[in-house]
């Protein structure tokens, strides 16, 4: 691996060719807080560097058929697949999460790509009978143009394949940052998608510092489109920039999912789906749980069987074999999660399972499970991106829509129960872009992934994250 990972060092993707630059900065295990490699420090120059090569290539890629832009795309799920245990064990190493759930995203990275290389081949126009006989009215579906592509550190490699792979089926070409945390897992997937063959300029990568290459692409006129995923401050930071020049969005942002469980549900299999969620990538999911709402008559049924299934968690470096949960990304991300459960506990949270920072090494903090929560503390209003559980109570359905909408984010939600007019009615209330049912599972390539209010704005996946790399263009022809 070592070797493995070195090959992946100090430097970063323009032009079709790997671009070196003096000035590094490190990458760190989050298990051990130790350097495991190094990327290229770089800012404006190297930002305008990569929009030079995408505008330069936009003109032919965006001309070619949808076909042949699909079989690049197809070559390089190929590779991904192929490459996805290394791939796994250093996605792993740098982001925290367990081996075996680092294969998992890598298979769901690489779905992307399959499902938009085949979306390639679909992108129809329209022609539209007029209501004057002597027009015709034509609708073209073209690329937007060069789109800037910012992604997050928590599902480092999917993020990245779930915007460029729509990009470049659309006939885009891209300029992508990935976060200082988690940039050697892009770096590899951008070799592969290189060895396809890929012409020169159409996808190109700059590591660096953030605000310097964000401001170097949102004030260049060339750069036609942001697809960005992350925090809501900084996603309205960059919509404020955006502004100026009018550019197209797609903002994922964060969330605070609520999961309510009414008394009717399947509670073994609510808790299990409730576990598989919440502790997945400790904690630090954007669809992740944030709060879970029990009814009364089942609250200490439901919280004895999440109790159970916590203590059985394993934590430990995501490399190590057997692990359920790995660290948390980076210390201030362990400070502000022990912070929000000392602010529980302060008013009267009570910890069934975990509360405490483990190991000398490392950003880890145990499972937690938090009874007795109430609205007053500030993890009901924050999104915690910890491996924190807090069961709330309620009395009835209309008072925990209420309570579940009173966020201002709005990305997913889940509700269980066996009532088929309830699970209508609730989904239907329920102000957010998603809704898992008796599950929680949503990421798949076929379904729109997004949220609403200050979770963001468009959609990622489905035919709805191809439109979002496209422009419509009307026209009417007089007929002689
Ligand atoms: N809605 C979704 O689909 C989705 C998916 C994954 C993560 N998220 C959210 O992402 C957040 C966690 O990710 P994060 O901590 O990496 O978010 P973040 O906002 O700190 O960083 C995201 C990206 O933006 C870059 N960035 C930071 N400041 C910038 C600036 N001034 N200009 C340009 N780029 C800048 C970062 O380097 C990184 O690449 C959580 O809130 C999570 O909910 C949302
Ligand atoms: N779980 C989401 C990412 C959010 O953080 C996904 O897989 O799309």
């Amino acid at each position: 691996m070592n070797s493995e990972i070195q090959s992946y060092w100090n430097y970063c993707w323009i032009d079709g060719c790997k671009e070196e630059w003096t000035e590094s900065t490190e990458v760190i295990n989050p298990a051990t807080g130790e350097e495991i490699g190094y990327i290229p420090n770089g800012g404006e120059e190297l930002a305008a560097r990569a929009v030079d090569a995408a505008h330069r290539a936009f003109s032919a890629w965006s001309k070619r058929p949808g076909p042949d832009r699909s079989r690049y795309l197809k070559e390089w799920a190929r590779r991904i697949r192929k490459k996805s245990t290394e791939l796994a064990q250093l996605l792993s190493l740098e982001q925290g999460k367990p081996v075996s759930e680092a294969e998992g995203e890598l298979g769901v990275a690489a779905e992307f790509v399959e499902w938009y290389a085949e979306e390639a081949k679909r992108i129809y126009g329209e022609v539209i009978p007029s209501s004057r006989s002597d027009h015709r009215i034509t609708v073209l579906r073209e690329p937007v143009g060069v789109a800037a592509l910012i992604t997050p550190w928590n599902y480092p490699a999917a993020m990245v394949t779930r915007k460029v792979a729509p990009a470049l089926a659309a006939g885009c070409t891209v300029v992508v940052k990935p976060p200082k945390e988690t940039p050697l897992i892009a770096i590899a997937l951008f070799r592969e998608l290189m060895a396809t063959g890929l012409p020169s300029g159409v996808a190109n990568l700059v590591t660096g510092k953030a605000s310097e290459i964000g401001e170097a692409w949102l004030t260049d006129s060339r750069v036609r489109k942001l697809s960005f995923t992350g925090s809501t401050d900084v996603g309205k930071m960059l919509m404020r920039q955006a502004a100026d020049q009018v550019k197209r969005l797609s903002l994922e942002l964060g969330g605070n999912a609520p999961a309510i469980v009414f008394p009717d549900a399947d509670l073994d299999k609510a808790a299990d789906a409730i576990v598989d969620n919440k502790f997945e990538n400790c904690g630090q999911m954007c669809n992740g749980i944030n709060l879970i709402y029990a009814h009364r008559e089942i609250t200490q049924a439901l919280t004895e069987r999440i109790a159970d299934r916590v203590r059985q968690l394993k934590v430990g470096a995501g490399t190590q074999p057997g692990m359920h949960v790995g660290p948390l990304i980076n210390e201030e991300a362990r400070r502000k999660v022990a912070s929000l459960i000392d602010d529980a506990r302060e008013k009267g949270a009570e910890v069934r399972v975990g509360g405490e920072e483990l190991f000398e090494k490392g950003t880890f903090y145990t499972p937690t499970v938090l009874c007795s929560v109430n609205d007053s503390m500030k993890l009901t209003r924050e999104e915690v991106f910890g491996p924190v559980a807090p069961i709330l109570t309620f009395d009835d359905e209309e008072e925990v829509i209420a309570r579940s909408n009173r966020t201002p984010y709005g990305l997913a939600a889940y509700l269980f129960t066996r009532d088929a007019s309830r699970i209508h009615r609730v989904s239907e209330e329920l102000e957010f872009g998603m809704v898992g049912v008796n599950g929680t599972s949503l990421s798949f390539p076929q379904a729109p992934f997004g949220g609403i209010k200050e979770s963001g704005m468009g959609r990622e996946g489905g035919h709805h994250g191809l439109e979002e790399f496209l422009e419509l263009k009307y026209i009417a022809t007089v007929l002689d």
